[in-house]
């Protein structure tokens, strides 16, 4: 069995309100599968259905082969799931809870504990209740790969960690790929869709509108950039330089790859204001990626 997350027109409506729409979806074994899209777009949605915590209004899907509805006990014995708020036992301490969660898997998580601990700077001896969102964020991540699960789900992992434990986290990410697990995580941050995954699915409004595929992860590195010259009349006529809008505040555009071409090219320039940043998500597959729709390509 090579497809490890499957869904077939998955539907979920919360009563009248909209949660996720006829979404198919197929992650191959090994995997790193990126799940993006804007606040309320239906990522959370979509995880906790394929966990079984909500039931499908309509269509259907499998995890590991098993039956989303029947069977989510046999999922959840065979997988990692870190949700996007972790709570716990408040009064446990970290290290209590680990070892709570390596021997309800029945595994002896001491060395793991201790290695993911040290890389991740946990306090293992503070009550979780003491500990920060970021703190209480790394003890979901010990805890959803400790008892070496085939697949690993994440909803939104790098949300509250610092720059450096994110590097630590993608480090880890990588690990698991290389011992052939498979990752599906959620997230709103471009550079680490970019550089992570293999393949990312774009929902947004409960729908899902591309599936693309990155096929060298972090080779795509787009930069939105807005820049206002001295000399109003000066256009930013800059050959990696696309999707261009003139705005009231200057120039807005995209490119592709490295920076240190435009910055070569604006030195010749006077230039009052410049941000480079990461472009929204929606706009860099779209205006990028998506020339046909994709929704009819491979694994949608
Ligand atoms: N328990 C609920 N009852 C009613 N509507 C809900 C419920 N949970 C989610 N929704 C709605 O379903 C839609 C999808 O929400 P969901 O939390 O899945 O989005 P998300 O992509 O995970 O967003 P975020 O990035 O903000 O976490 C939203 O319109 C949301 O308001």
């Amino acid at each position: 069995m090579s497809l490890v997350i499957e869904t077939r027109s998955l539907t979920k409506s919360y009563g009248k309100s909209r949660g996720v729409e006829d979404v198919n979806l197929a992650v191959e074994r090994g995997e790193v599968f990126g799940f993006i899209g804007p606040n309320g777009a239906g990522k959370s949605t979509t995880i906790r259905t394929l966990l079984g915590f909500l039931k499908p209004t309509s269509g259907s899907a499998k995890v590991l082969g098993y039956d989303v509805v029947e069977e989510s006990r046999e999922i959840h014995k065979r997988i990692g799931y870190l949700p996007a708020d972790v709570s716990l036992y408040d009064d446990m301490t970290a290290g209590e809870l680990l070892d709570l969660s390596a021997r309800f898997h029945d595994v002896d998580g001491s060395e793991k504990i201790k290695e993911l601990s040290s890389r991740l700077d946990l306090n293992l001896s503070k009550k979780f209740r003491s500990l920060s969102t970021g703190n209480k964020k790394k003890v979901g991540i010990i805890q959803t790969i400790l008892h070496d699960p085939d697949l690993l789900i994440f909803d939104e992992p790098t949300s509250g960690l610092d720059p450096l434990v994110q590097n630590t986290f993608y480090e880890i990410l990588r690990n698991e790929q290389g011992a052939g697990k498979t990752v599906f995580f959620s997230s709103h941050v471009l550079s680490e869709v970019q550089r992570l995954c293999n393949r990312v699915a774009i929902i947004r409004e409960g729908r899902l509108v591309a599936v693309e595929e990155l096929s060298e992860p972090g080779a795509a590195q787009y930069k939105s950039v807005r820049v206002r010259f001295r000399d109003p009349d000066v256009k930013p006529e800059f050959a990696g330089a696309n999707s261009m809008e003139k705005t009231e505040l200057g120039y807005k555009f995209m490119i592709q790859g490295d920076v240190n071409r435009l910055l070569g090219w604006l030195a010749g320039h006077e230039v009052e204001e410049l941000t480079i940043e990461d472009p929204p998500l929606e706009e860099v597959f779209l205006n990028f990626y998506s020339g046909d729709d994709k929704t009819q390509g491979r694994g949608v």
